[in-house]
């Protein structure tokens, strides 16, 4: 009765939306089987609309810029969904991506040096080798041919987990060495990539709100166990070696002072050393980390390499004007500061950021009864003009990155268009949005944005500086050819083989100045 009740006082039940779906799926399958659906009901709704979830439970989607910088500060407010952490803690445990609340501050706190401008100018130099690596690896497979299609997300897949390996926790891989050994934490993580069915998906969601279900595990629950005894068995040996380092680095009597690590790791371990309690964390939490570190960065990292590729590969003027701009440093090994002060690089990077939009969703779920802000009114499903949403304790909200980023009122008629020189003097609207990095949501907003965007940027910088110096890059399939996954995180797949999963085909040339033809 109560559930009942619940319903049908929902203060969303006035918004307009689509009709409603399926009894027990809602929209659920629909949305995990269609990147393009929100965009669709977007355009027929408007900014806020509601849509059915799990169990036809009734879900928010607002576009609307104060609603979601409202959501997006008040972050003891607005939290993630319990699904979405329930199955990140059983992976990673206790990591910065899944506590809330003070626990998160405090972790927060601990963790923001490991990220910040130094830490960054320091980790600039991993990034070069290992683009220096993958050009080296991609020159070797062109040998003397003339082109040479590649499947470049692949590639970038490797290259990126090399990068946080080393960048985050001194840990070699060498998954880019073609005839080495498997790597244990490499395989360790491609025990997660189990293709779920949307059933399985489904389910794996009621088991956060029935823990009754978690008795039965499927899809990614059953891989999940092995995985993470795997990367908790390297994260311990990982912590032991740093925890040696910096002892003999304090030792006087221990000989050769290490060289000093600038890790993720090392600075977690130096941390711990001081007198401050609020700045230590337990052996448990520092090894949680590592796994919350590399599954929210090494995916995200090659999926944005692999759209700048791609916006590249379909945007030759632009390639070549970025290619004149990078040739005209007189190194290979670039610092960050030389590669910030790159200012078409700045902008190729802000667009394909913005155009192809890497983590295209987030969501929330309000833990209070709230009212939400808006910045324009909307008109109900009865002809009433609303200023406000009024939100009940559960309410799940969507927050929809991409839309944002590809919003006509926003960025102009021309916002589905890849375009760097926007960057000149972008419009004032867009100066309104909630951001952490260069007035777009890629890498969120309020206190749990990504703590490491300016780490990503600079690889990313530090990607296309080797490649585009060493490559003509075209696109191997016609443009349209290319889309999005379904999941909150858009990797590239090609239309026409969807069952081979993500992939990035492209067509690399060896890049031979005019003047030494
Ligand atoms: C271009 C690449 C990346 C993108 C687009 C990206 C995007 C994001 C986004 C959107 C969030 C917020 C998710 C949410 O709260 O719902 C986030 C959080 C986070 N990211 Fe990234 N990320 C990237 C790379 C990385 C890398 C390389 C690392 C680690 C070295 C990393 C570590 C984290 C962590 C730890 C959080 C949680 C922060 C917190 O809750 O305080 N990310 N990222």
């Amino acid at each position: 009765a109560r559930s009942i009740h619940a319903h049908l006082t929902c203060p969303l039940r006035n918004l307009p939306g689509p009709d409603r779906g399926d009894r027990v799926f809602g929209h659920f399958k629909l949305l995990i089987n269609d990147y393009d659906l929100t965009n669709r009901w977007r355009a027929t709704f408007g900014t806020n609309f509601v849509y059915r979830g799990l169990f036809n439970k009734r879900e928010l989607y607002t576009a609307d810029l104060s609603a979601l910088k409202h959501i997006l500060v008040n972050d003891m407010i607005y939290q993630k969904p319990p699904p979405m952490r329930q199955t990140m803690e059983s992976l990673v445990g206790n990591g910065l991506t899944v506590v809330e609340g003070e626990e998160h501050r405090r972790q927060r706190k601990i963790l923001n040096p490991a990220f910040s401008i130094p830490a960054t100018r320091d980790l600039t130099e991993i990034f070069t080798q290992k683009s220096v690596q993958l050009r080296d690896l991609w020159l070797r497979q062109l040998g003397h041919a003339d082109s040479q299609r590649i499947d470049a997300f692949a590639w970038l897949r490797k290259m990126t987990l090399e990068v946080i390996a080393e960048a985050g926790f001194n840990y070699h891989l060498n998954a880019l060495e073609p005839s080495g050994p498997p790597n244990e934490l490499v395989q360790a993580l491609e025990k997660l990539i189990v293709r779920e069915t949307p059933r399985e998906t489904a389910f794996r969601f009621a088991q956060a709100s029935i823990p009754v279900l978690r008795l039965f595990p499927t899809g990614v629950g059953k891989a999940v166990p092995a995985a993470r005894a795997e990367m908790f068995r390297i994260g311990g040996r990982l912590l032991a070696e740093s925890k040696a380092a910096a002892a003999a680095d304090l030792n006087p009597f221990g000989g050769k002072k290490a060289a000093r690590r600038r890790d993720l790791l090392s600075v977690m371990v130096q941390s711990n050393m001081l007198d401050d309690e609020s700045v230590r964390m337990s052996d448990a939490d520092v090894i949680a980390q590592i796994p919350a570190n590399f599954t929210a960065g090494h995916d995200t990292s090659s999926t944005s390499s692999a759209w700048l590729l791609h916006a590249l590969s379909l945007n030759r003027a632009c390639q070549t004007k970025l290619r004149q701009e990078l040739l005209t440093v007189h190194t290979d090994n670039p610092s960050m500061d030389e590669l910030n002060s790159l200012p078409y690089l700045d902008w190729v990077i802000r667009e394909a950021m913005r155009a192809y939009t890497p983590v295209a969703t987030t969501f929330r779920v309000a833990m209070q009864d709230d009212v939400l802000p808006l910045s324009k009114p909307y008109v109900d499903r009865h002809g009433v003009v609303r200023d406000t949403i009024p939100l009940r304790k559960g309410t799940l909200i969507r927050v929809p990155i991409e839309a944002v980023h590809l919003d006509k009122d926003i960025w102009g008629p021309d916002a589905h268009e890849f375009k760097p020189e926007r960057w000149e003097c972008i419009p004032e609207a867009a100066k309104n949005i909630p951001s952490a990095w260069g007035n777009l949501l890629t890498f969120l907003a309020g206190p749990r944005n990504c703590i490491a965007s300016r780490f990503s940027v600079v690889e990313m910088k530090s990607l296309l500086f080797t490649l585009v110096r060493a490559f003509e890059i075209d696109a191997a399939v016609p443009a349209g050819e290319i889309i999005p996954t379904a999941s909150a995180l858009h990797r590239p797949r090609v239309r026409s083989e969807l069952g081979k999963g993500a992939q990035l085909p492209l067509v690399l040339r060896r890049y031979v100045p005019v003047d030494q033809y």
